[in-house]
Order: structure tokens, then sequence, then C-alpha cells
């Protein structure tokens, strides 16, 4: 997808959410477990009820590698069932050197050989150069750049004064010669709104994925007022928030609601804050 594309779907559907497929299977309602696949079942479900008012799903690579073999093909059986109107992201968190991290990209963007086609993944910076290229290799794939984590220990390095300037902002200052907004995202986390205005004169035209709100309890508002630009720039997650919003039989309704809810909260700050 193209962030032409992504930023129509943003204004068709007035929405800038993206719904993060944290699916913990000691989490999902009891009735789901006798399905021959709970977490595709479970996860079927969150889409058919929330695709209406969100842009993008994220799955974390985490929740479906824990479960081995079974949650490799949950994590594919899901990929395959989001609407094509969707942009995609392979939480992941890889890098590494270079010809390693080419196998990486390749799992996630090449199906002839990993049965999977995400739009992007997520990136951890601090290898360098040579180990995010590899990823840019694809041509209509995106990288999403850890900048500014959403998490306290994000501050143990990420803030650290290097040059007279926090690390992030190197890393979201020399990323910029590895690829453009049309193919590089930043993760800023939501609990970092005091940053947002800063980051976005580094980083004007960029998209950033921003989670954390919801049950990291970061502000939407203020993510926002600080962090919107011309072409709404922004793809806010939310992951438990949403997929735990209910327990029973009604979970799916439930995670309809809470989508419904953030949705409407978007429209309204699409026509406050889209400059
Ligand atoms: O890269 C991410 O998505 C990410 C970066 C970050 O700084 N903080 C963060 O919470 N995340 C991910 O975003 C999701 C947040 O989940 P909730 O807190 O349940 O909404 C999880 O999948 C995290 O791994």
């Amino acid at each position: 997808m193209t962030h032409e594309e992504l930023f129509f779907q943003i204004t068709h559907k007035k929405s800038y959410l993206c719904v993060g497929l944290d699916t913990d299977i000691r989490k999902i309602p009891e009735h789901l477990l006798n399905e021959e696949d709970p977490v595709f079942a479970f996860n079927k479900a969150i889409i058919d009820a929330t695709s209406d008012y969100c842009v993008a799903y994220k799955p974390n690579l985490a929740f479906y590698e824990a479960q081995g073999v079974a949650g490799w093909e949950s994590l594919r059986k899901t990929l395959a069932y989001i609407p094509k109107t969707h942009f995609t992201i392979a939480d992941a968190k890889r890098g590494d050197i270079g010809n390693t991290s080419g196998l990486y990209a390749r799992t996630f963007f090449d199906p002839a050989a990993s049965g999977l086609d995400f739009d992007s993944v997520t990136v951890a910076p601090y290898m360098g150069s040579d180990s995010v290229l590899p990823f840019l290799d694809y041509s209509n794939k995106w990288v999403i750049l850890l900048a500014l984590t959403s998490n306290t220990g994000g501050s143990d390095f990420q803030r650290l004064v290097v040059d007279d300037k926090p690390l992030y902002e190197h890393v979201l200052t020399t990323s910029q010669q590895w690829a453009g907004p049309d193919r590089m995202m930043y993760v800023v986390g939501a609990t970092q709104a005091d940053a947002l205005s800063h980051i976005r004169t580094l980083v004007p035209n960029h998209f950033l994925l921003v989670p954390g709100v919801g049950a990291q309890g970061g502000s939407l508002e203020e993510v926002s007022r600080y962090g919107m630009n011309a072409r709404c720039g922004l793809l806010v997650n939310s992951s438990r928030g949403i997929l735990y919003a209910g327990n029973g039989q009604d979970f799916a309704q439930k995670a309809r609601v809470e989508a419904h809810a953030i949705q409407q909260e978007m429209e309204k700050y699409l026509e406050l804050y889209l400059k």
C-alpha cells in the first residue's frame, strides 16, 4: 500500500486506528477454545467487528511465535483474512547483520517463501544501516523504525544525549538517508507526547506508528494535537483495549463498540488538527 492509498483510507474511514492483534491464547473467551484454531477464530471475529473503524492491523509476532508451529499458521490465516483495504504491520522488531536481515525481510515480504505478505515490518535501528536496508529491497514495502518507544525503559538509551542530541533524534535524522516518507515510518509511543511536536519538526512528512493509548494510558487527544500533519501522518494502535473489551460470547461486539468510540474521537481530531 502506498502513502497516498493509506491517506485515502484514512479520509474515507475518518479513522487512523490500527487494531493490534496481540492475541493471547490465555485471554481469549473460553467458548473459542473448542475451535480447531482458537487464535484464528478470535482474530476473524475481531477483524469482522472492527474493519469498518480502522485502517490497519498489527499482529505482534510474539503472540504467535509463542504457540510454535500452530501460531505461525494462525498468523498466516489471519493475514490472509485481513481485507486488502487495510495496511498490515508485522510487529516483529527485527534487525540483524545484513544477510540475516535479508532473510527476515523475506519472511515477512515474500509470500512464495513464507506464505506471508505484510505491507510493513517494525525494525530496531541500533545495528545501523546495513541491518535496515535489506528490508527496503522490497520496492512496495515499508520499514517502521523504532524511534522513541512507549515503555519506561525506552528512556534508558533512546533519550541519552549523544553529540548534543538525544539518541532517538539521531535515529530520525540518519535514517532519512535510507528511505523517505513513502517507505519509512517511525514508532513514537503515545506516552511520549511531550516530544511529538519536536519530532514533527524532524520528520514533518512521515507517518508515525503510535502505540500506547488504551492499556498504557497515552492520550489520543495529545498525540493527535502534536503529531498530526497535512496527510494525517498517524497510525494510532490499540491492542488490549479493543481485543479484551469483553470476555464472553459478545466479545467481538464489545470490541466493535470500543473501536467505534476511538474512531468517533479520531473523526473529531481529523476535523480539528488536519493541517
Ligand atoms: O512497535 C510497537 O508496536 C510498539 C512500540 C512501542 O513503543 N510500544 C508498544 O507498546 N508497541 C507495541 O504496541 C502494542 C501495544 O499494545 P497495548 O498496550 O495492548 O495497546 C504491543 O504489541 C506492543 O508490543
